[in-house]
């Protein structure tokens, strides 16, 4: 697919530099147009909402499902005959459900919403977490499990894209498991600096994100952002 180096930068009248991104093929901003999608965001932003863990969980597994729906408009289908109880008629039905792969913790409720619907799809699992007490964020790929890749469409999920490191991380782990021939990655709300080196480290990759917030803050966290997303799915950890 046709990618080129993505530049998001923000200007006044548009400080998430969504607009930017937006211009970049290979980059699909989900919630920069009206639809319910916004909706789902906002309550998943919301600390009051918050409270409620099965409400976020669910919010993050139906943002999967509009992220889903969109990237499938990209695979192929084939025509073939379908019997109503009345007749006979034509259909158009997937027939290479992509591998739908995601990051332990946070991405079990958003590769829920993808399951969903590619519900033939097999799963890739990956841990991957932040080592703490660096100056700089360093991420650690731990567990992965994963089908053959060879010739697949390979879609790569997780609800925070932050500095970006831990889905470039598990992508090139996940290469030792073949070479995809389409490569999605999905993610709930980006930072632009993440959203660059994503779209720098694997050109390869279409990028659909349902927004693109400010920026970073010391401890790397998105701007304003939602959190801690594995905390609030799952609860907090030690
Ligand atoms: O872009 P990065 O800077 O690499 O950060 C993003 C990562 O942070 C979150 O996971 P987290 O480390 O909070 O783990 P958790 O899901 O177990 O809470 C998120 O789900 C990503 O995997
Ligand atoms: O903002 C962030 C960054 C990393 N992980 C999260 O859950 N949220
Ligand atoms: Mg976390």
């Amino acid at each position: 697919m046709a990618t080129s180096p993505l530049s998001t930068s923000a200007s006044p009248a548009d400080p998430q530099g969504t607009a930017a991104a937006e211009a970049q093929a290979n980059i699909h901003v989900v919630c920069a147009e009206p639809s319910i999608a916004n909706h789902f965001l906002a309550e998943l932003r919301d600390k009051e909402v918050q409270k409620d863990s099965l409400r976020f969980r669910r919010n993050l597994q139906r943002l999967g499902e509009i992220i889903a729906y969109r990237i499938s408009a990209h695979l192929s289908y084939t025509e073939q005959t379908i019997q109503t109880p009345l007749a006979e008629t034509r259909g158009k039905l997937l027939h290479d459900f992509p591998i739908l792969a995601t990051v332990l913790r946070a991405g079990l409720p958003f590769h829920q919403g993808f399951l969903n619907y590619f519900d033939q799809s097999p799963s890739a699992f990956v841990a991957a977490y932040r080592i703490e007490g660096t100056a700089q964020v360093q991420v650690q790929v731990d567990y992965l499990s994963a089908p053959s890749l060879d010739e697949r469409v390979l879609i790569l999920a997780d609800p925070m894209l932050a500095t970006g490191k831990s889905l470039v991380q598990t992508y090139r782990a996940m290469l030792r498991f073949g070479t995809p021939r389409q490569v999605h990655i999905a993610a709930v709300i980006a930072s632009p600096q993440g959203l660059a080196y994503v779209a720098r480290e694997i050109p390869e990759a279409n990028l659909w994100v349902a927004a693109i917030d400010e920026g970073l803050n010391e401890q790397a966290y998105i701007v304003p952002g939602l959190g801690d997303a594995g905390d609030l799915s799952y609860g907090s950890k030690l």
